[in-house]
């Protein structure tokens, strides 16, 4: 299967024309104000717009009000909603679209108990757990903690880089990667010579 490769937490149009360009599937977008990558409704309108067909545009949301996501789903064109937060399995499936639910990894039961607890959910997305983060954080986590199997498609993500993704894929064998820190000049800007880097990568560690 091919790996799938999701560039986070864009904040500008023309990187989202060059991740598409290079390869990547997905596009990130960050509805959640503290983060340094947090974008507005119209900000994101820009940047899907830049966008071929067949990039799947993913918002990024933690602990949001039910006002909130259906606001952004109003504003932007969104396929996948992905939450970050403490959001329980009712509500992440109650705006009748497909959702991943991230989770940040401590023990090897972590990601057991999500995909029982979400069983609806498209994926669930390991990250690793820093204290007061949801995310972005360029954190590695132990990926022995990753169950051998799952009922769910697994997207890892979570301090990967062009130094460790050809190993991470070939190790852990993900449905999908999600990198934001690991391609960036700083925060919110991606680098494209990072995310061509980083895709070789990728395709390296898949054969
Ligand atoms: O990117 C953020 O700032 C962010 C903030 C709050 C919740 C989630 C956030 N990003 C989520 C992602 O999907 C990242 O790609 C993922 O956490 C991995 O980040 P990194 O370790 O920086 O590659």
């Amino acid at each position: 299967m091919t790996t799938r490769i999701k560039i986070c937490g864009l904040t500008r149009p023309e990187d989202a024309r060059e991740a598409a360009r290079l390869g990547a599937d997905a596009i990130g977008l960050v509805f959640y104000p503290k983060s340094p990558r947090n974008v507005s409704i119209e900000q994101a309108r820009a940047i899907v717009a830049a966008l071929p067909p067949f990039v799947t545009v993913v918002a990024l949301f933690v602990n949001p009000t039910r006002e909130w996501v259906d606001e952004v789903l109003a504003g932007c064109a969104i396929d996948l909603l992905q939450f970050h937060g403490e959001e329980e399995p009712v509500f992440c499936r109650s705006f009748h679209r497909p959702y991943m639910k991230a989770v940040r990894v401590r023990t090897a039961g972590d990601v057991l108990d999500a995909a029982r607890q979400y069983p609806d959910a498209r994926g669930i997305l390991t990250d690793a757990f820093v204290e007061g983060m949801h995310g972005g954080t360029g954190t590695r986590f132990d990926w022995g903690l990753l169950p051998q199997q799952l009922s769910l498609p697994l997207v890892l993500s979570g301090g990967l880089s062009v130094d460790n993704v050809a190993e991470a894929v070939h190790e852990v064998r993900p449905a999908a990667v999600d990198v934001s820190s690991g391609v960036e000049s700083s925060k919110g800007i991606k680098d494209a010579a990072l995310m061509a880097a980083f895709i070789a990568g990728v395709k390296h560690g898949s054969v």
